[in-house]
């Protein structure tokens, strides 16, 4: 057998090539694929492969670009962990999604409708790569969260490792629990973090979020997020910490939330409207990778610096 004729087996072998993007919005990072132009369908041990930051590509959340399947929607938008599990909502994901279609010229629409596992949600893409999502109303009725609880109250008490904490529960699309502190810094994000996410209470498990109150319109906070560990910022969490705030009577209407990786506006009107969230999206560089033929082995990556465009 010719050199040729044998790397062209070993090819075979190997797979197909899949094209992505590497991006982040605020450090919480994505590898983007279009599976519009590109057959891809991945199984959760091999997104977890190439999840991980030592042997894969390394990413908190893998977002796939589909067509929509509903009228008046441009795509549908899926989302799925480091840990493979698929879910309904990713907010700082869904501004890296808007730049992504409109970098890879998809669209050239500003305004995108795109349909999640739990309705359709509006991105605007702005100036400068800042994108403004409508992340839609949030739910607090405990059975939509889902978290366990005979009734609807601002704030629960939840045993956890031999104590009791204080949370807020709220859906917005995707689950999320909400504990006041004092300071970010020194609050116990990687001790109660994974306890809280996979709490009985809460049996789709939850993003749980840290939240230090400033002033009525500046806050931190800091996220462990179900399925991907802490990440330095977590949209849908912002968002999530602003509501609760808001319903407390400790926050307004539009507040500054300062993530590790930088800050978040977010908006919220009251009971019924929608959250708006305001941020950037950055692309970090394309590459390609070649899928094995059969099951999860490891594979050959190839990346180049992506040029960035405002
Ligand atoms: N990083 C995201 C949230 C991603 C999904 C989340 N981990 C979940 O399981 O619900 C964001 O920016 O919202």
């Amino acid at each position: 057998m010719s050199g040729n004729q044998d790397m062209s087996q070993q090819r075979r072998s190997q797979g197909p090539t899949l094209r992505f993007t590497k991006m982040h919005g605020l450090g919480n990072d994505f590898m983007v694929v279009d599976a519009i132009s590109q057959p891809f369908r991945l199984r959760p041990e091999m997104i977890r492969e190439l999840a991980n930051r030592n042997f894969g590509i390394g990413f908190d959340q893998l977002l796939v670009v589909e067509p929509p399947g509903l009228p008046d929607v441009d795509f549908r938008y899926r989302i799925f962990n480091a840990d493979g599990s698929e879910v309904e909502q990713c907010g700082n994901g869904a501004r890296c999604f808007a730049r992504f279609v409109r970098d890879q010229r998809l669209t050239n629409k500003k305004v995108i409708r795109v349909q999640t596992a739990k309705g359709v949600i509006e991105l605007r893409a702005g100036r400068e790569g800042m994108v403004t999502v409508n992340m839609g109303i949030p739910e607090f009725n405990p059975p939509a969260i889902p978290f366990a609880a005979d009734r609807r109250k601002d704030v629960y008490t939840v045993d956890v490792d031999g104590q009791t904490v204080e949370l807020s529960a709220v859906s917005m699309g995707n689950p999320h629990g909400v504990l006041l502190v004092d300071n970010v810094d020194t609050a116990p994000v990687e001790t109660l973090g994974p306890l809280l996410e996979r709490h009985p209470r809460f049996p789709a498990r939850a993003n749980i979020g840290f939240l230090q109150i400033l002033d009525r319109s500046h806050a931190r906070l800091r996220v462990f997020e179900r399925g991907s560990g802490e990440t330095l910022a977590c949209g849908s969490g912002a968002c999530a910490a602003v509501v609760v705030g808001c319903v407390r009577g400790l926050l307004d209407a539009r507040v500054e939330v300062e993530l590790r990786g930088g800050k978040l506006v977010i908006e919220w009107q009251g009971e019924g409207s929608p959250v708006m969230m305001e941020g950037p999206a950055t692309s970090v560089f394309e590459g390609q990778l070649r899928l094995p033929g059969d099951s999860g082995g490891r594979r050959r990556k190839s990346g180049r610096p992506h040029k960035q465009r405002s």
